[in-house]
């Protein structure tokens, strides 16, 4: 198998890691300074981290700063993220104050591709990512541990959980807290990128991590995540440096 996934003109496949930048401002104002800095260093990817930003609610005050977001990115690809704090983010919601948020994003096109986390219900899952395929949307459902590493095991069951709820992509990240942690999430990537059909994502945080945002494309993960500027995550590397560091690794 190996999956593939093509966004505007961003295909996601194993062999070759796609660049993401995080954008993390508070503000209308810091989010485009942000963008337009992201930009200048060609990122395939910028995630826009709903989470962080003060006006997330407010609908008027979103598109407008995400009709100035799409001008600067221009063909990139747009992520979204409301990154929950039970999964390392800046702000909690409620099952339903996220999904409707969600169905709004969608339901408007104000986004490429969405980040949905896995720990909400079933239920909530498969509707919104139904609803983002009737919009051709793409969704990433993810998984965090910013206290440990999964076993092998563990990891492989969360990665096919996500492939059979009709996930796009697939993604976990996990800090480590010794070497072997490191090695079990690159493993894991290895062997299910090339059982299941979309792609994953598999981030090891933190610094013993890094070596995992480097080699990416080595062991299957098509996205790695990176800064300019403030970072995201933990162990989160400059986008210049990742860029080099990264076509070392590549296989395709
Ligand atoms: O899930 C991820 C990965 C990440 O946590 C990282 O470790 O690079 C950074 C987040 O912005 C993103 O949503």
């Amino acid at each position: 198998m190996t999956g593939k996934v093509t966004v505007r003109q961003t295909t996601f496949q194993p062999g070759t890691t796609k660049i993401a930048v995080p954008i993390t401002g508070r503000t209308s104002e810091e989010i485009i300074i942000q963008a337009k800095n992201a930009i200048a260093h060609h990122p395939d990817v910028i995630e826009w981290r709903i989470d962080y930003y003060q006006d997330v609610l407010n609908t008027d005050a979103y598109q407008t700063t995400y009709n100035q977001l799409r001008e600067i990115l221009a063909d990139t690809v747009l992520l979204t993220t409301f990154r929950t704090t039970g999964e390392g983010g800046e702000a909690a919601l409620s099952e339903a104050g996220y999904t409707s948020l969600y169905e709004r994003l969608i339901e408007n096109q104000l986004t490429d591709m969405l980040d949905v986390e896995l720990h909400f219900s079933d239920a909530a899952i498969s509707k919104l990512i139904s609803r983002a395929h009737q919009y051709d949307l793409k969704v990433v459902l993810s998984a965090h541990n910013f206290q440990a590493t999964p076993t092998e095991v563990e990891i492989a069951h969360l990665l096919n959980r996500m492939e059979n709820q009709n996930a796009d992509i697939a993604k976990v990240a996990a800090m480590p807290t010794k070497f072997k942690d490191v090695l079990t999430i690159m493993r894991a990537t290895a062997t299910e990128s090339e059982k299941m059909t979309i792609p994953i994502i598999a981030i090891s945080m933190g610094d013993l991590g890094k070596i995992s945002r480097i080699t990416a494309p080595l062991f299957g993960s098509v996205m790695s995540f990176a800064t300019v500027g403030g970072a995201s995550a933990p162990g989160q590397i400059g986008i210049d440096d990742l860029r080099k560091e990264m076509k070392t690794f590549e296989t395709k």
